[in-house]
């Protein structure tokens, strides 16, 4: 597991291409038969990309050792959503179906988990953030219809857009994990512009659905001071609670957003007027 500090505002600003893609970039997320994982001191999430192939993955115990528990979800909550083909979870006694664009909610205080591909041509790709809980919520598969949809934008702004919130208080009970997926309209390429921030909770940015030459342009940075990093298929960048996050694709894309911290409440954004933008 590989492990990313907490990162100053006024250290980030100074850092060039590489710099900024050693704090903030996740990459190589889906590895054959293998979970990865990423764990990011910013309010302790942790973020990674499941991938059965030939034989399931599991959760097993000794995973524990990274978070200094009995087990791994012993203290901590976990939201997936499969951008793959179709996956069968084993969470102890519970078996879900979690089929391509459905997500399954862990809550505290599950202790095997096993994640299977139901075809091996076609195989799961489960990507996952996990965070810190302190009670046991229901565990909860959410089908992209239970999904609390948002539309928003127009093609004239180039920011047509749904927002599926997969992981939110409308639909299930969690201790501080939200999730949900972005999906832009053909011919859309700017997410989450007009930007914000939100001081009270950090947020990961996971994109997909993109050819090999396709890039978006993630900016990010304080919104006085900001950066971009070019991101390519199922990469994700990490956004510290001072950063702005949207950005700008060569094509159409899908993203996940996850965030933790403070407060579950979506609309509790510091909306970044236009003319602040440095
Ligand atoms: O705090 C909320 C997150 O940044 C995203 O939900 C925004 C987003 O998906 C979009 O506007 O395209
Ligand atoms: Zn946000």
């Amino acid at each position: 597991m590989e492990i990313r500090q907490p990162i100053h505002s006024e250290h980030a600003k100074q850092l060039d291409t590489e710099g900024l893609r050693r704090h903030f970039l996740v990459d190589g997320m889906f590895q054959p038969d293998q979970a990865t994982l990423t764990y990011s001191q910013i309010d302790r999430i942790i973020v990674g990309g499941i991938m059965p192939v030939t034989k399931p993955v599991t959760f097993a115990p000794e995973l524990g050792r990274h978070t200094g528990t009995d087990f791994f979800l012993q203290r901590r909550e976990l939201g997936l959503i499969n951008i793959g083909g179709a996956a069968r979870v084993k969470v102890d006694e519970q078996t879900f179906d979690i089929g391509a664009r459905e997500a399954l909610y862990v809550g505290q205080g599950a202790r095997l988990l096993e994640f299977g591909s139901l075809d091996a041509a076609n195989p799961a790709k489960l990507y996952f953030n996990c965070a810190p809980a302190h009670t046991a919520y229901p565990h909860k598969k959410i089908t992209l219809a239970e999904a609390s949809p948002e539309t928003l934008g127009s093609p004239e702004t180039s920011n047509r857009r749904t927002i599926h919130k997969f992981i939110v208080p409308d639909v299930l009970p969690t201790c501080q994990l939200l999730m949900g997926m972005t999906q832009l309209e053909p011919g859309s390429l700017w997410n989450t512009m007009p930007c914000h921030t939100h001081d009270r909770r950090m947020e990961v940015y996971f994109y997909f659905d993109m050819s090999e030459n396709a890039v978006v342009f993630h900016m990010m940075g304080e919104p006085t001071q900001t950066r971009h990093i070019v991101v390519r298929n199922e990469q994700a960048v990490i956004n510290p609670s001072w950063s702005m996050h949207a950005g700008v694709g060569t094509q159409a894309y899908t993203f996940i957003w996850g965030m933790v911290g403070e407060n579950q409440v979506f609309k509790d954004m510091d909306h970044v007027p236009m003319t602040a933008l440095r």
